[in-house]
């Protein structure tokens, strides 16, 4: 009968890397300071053994670090392993855990680059596991859930943080601390409760299968970086960016990405030097920039980040310069995903 209900169980890799959900604190009031990447994966496995009911889960080491200290070549040993396990018919389902520092650039790059319907889910933990009322094991067992389950295929990367199932694309960490750090500006995709999902709506840009982005293909990424609009800004950043190789700058710019007439001409004589600009808005609860509003990007040669948030731009960016350094076709790929 065991063996019966093994065989019925889907088959989930989880490839651990880090963060607060394999973190450790001093204490169990420690909530908040706590060192990450302590844990490692058969560890955080053994800590939910609820998790053999949903899925025959194995545990694979990528990484054992901070989200925050995540170079490129990270997300390409990552993506590179993340693709191969899809490939294997013994693997159904993908969960790959994560700090929440960047979990949102990690989760958007795989959905960029992994040629797969099959479910990969990206999950972290606001608290270590040490502490009282920890979220990592509610939130890895969410994680499997939803990896493990067939109405998860064909939606893209998704991340399973505080009961919600969101889009690897649209979602960002909104606040720290608190255990509902994540949010995304359309909303989350559904609900998973006690093991099951609930749909409620479906992500409308390119992503995975879909894409034209094949990790197999890339084998480094360009030097994308971003700097931050505010008053009293100097052009300070751009400049030292550009003469270090940025190949192109996400403008984190106030309001509609708009750019201080402080800044203004040098981001123009950037741009005549074959740097990029990519126009992004730091506002809080999400972006929404559009071509030519108060800056004349057709006249300039400039592109405009839309909805995704300057981190997320420079994901794209990219992924986007590895195929093409034509700011027309960079554009239509910051309209399609
Ligand atoms: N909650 C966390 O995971 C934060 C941690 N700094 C990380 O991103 O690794």
């Amino acid at each position: 009968k065991e063996v019966e209900n093994q065989q019925k169980l889907a088959n989930v890799v989880i490839l651990a890397t880090g963060g607060t959900i394999a973190g450790a604190g001093a204490s169990t009031a420690n909530s908040a300071t706590y060192q990450a990447a302590k844990v490692g994966v058969d560890k955080l496995i053994a800590g939910v053994p609820e998790l053999a009911t949903l899925a025959n889960v194995r545990g694979e080491q990528v990484l054992q670090i901070a989200s925050e200290s995540i170079s490129n070549e990270n997300l390409l040993q990552l993506g590179k392993r993340v693709a191969e396990l899809a490939e294997s018919k013994d693997v159904d389902g993908i969960v790959i855990t994560h700090g929440t520092d960047t979990l949102e650039e990690t989760a958007y790059f795989l959905n960029l680059v992994e040629k797969t319907d099959k479910p990969i889910v990206v999950v972290g933990s606001m608290r270590p596991g040490t502490a009282m009322s920890a979220d990592g094991m509610l939130n890895l067992y969410n994680a499997v859930a939803v990896a493990s389950n067939k109405d998860s295929r064909g939606k893209g990367v998704l991340v399973t943080m505080n009961d919600e199932i969101q889009s690897g694309r649209d979602v960002s960490k909104a606040v720290n601390i608190k255990t509902e750090a994540f949010k995304s500006q359309w909303g989350p995709l559904g609900m998973v409760v006690e093991g099951k999902s609930y749909w409620f709506r479906l992500p409308a840009k390119r992503h995975t299968a879909d894409s034209e982005f094949d990790i197999k293909k890339i084998s480094s990424l360009p030097a994308v970086d971003i700097a931050y609009g505010y008053g009293n800004v100097t052009d300070t950043a751009y400049k030292s960016l550009a003469q270090n190789g940025a190949k192109a700058i996400i403008h984190a710019g106030t309001g509609n990405g708009s750019v201080s007439s402080r800044v203004a001409p040098t981001l123009q004589e950037l741009r005549k030097q074959g740097v990029q600009i990519i126009r992004s808005s730091h506002v809080n609860a999400g972006g929404f920039v559009l071509r030519n509003a108060e800056q004349p990007d057709d006249k300039n040669d400039y592109v405009v980040a839309h909805d995704l948030n300057p981190q997320k731009a420079r994901i794209l960016a990219m992924v986007a310069l590895t195929k093409t350094q034509d700011s027309k076709e960079l554009q239509r790929i910051f309209w399609e995903y």
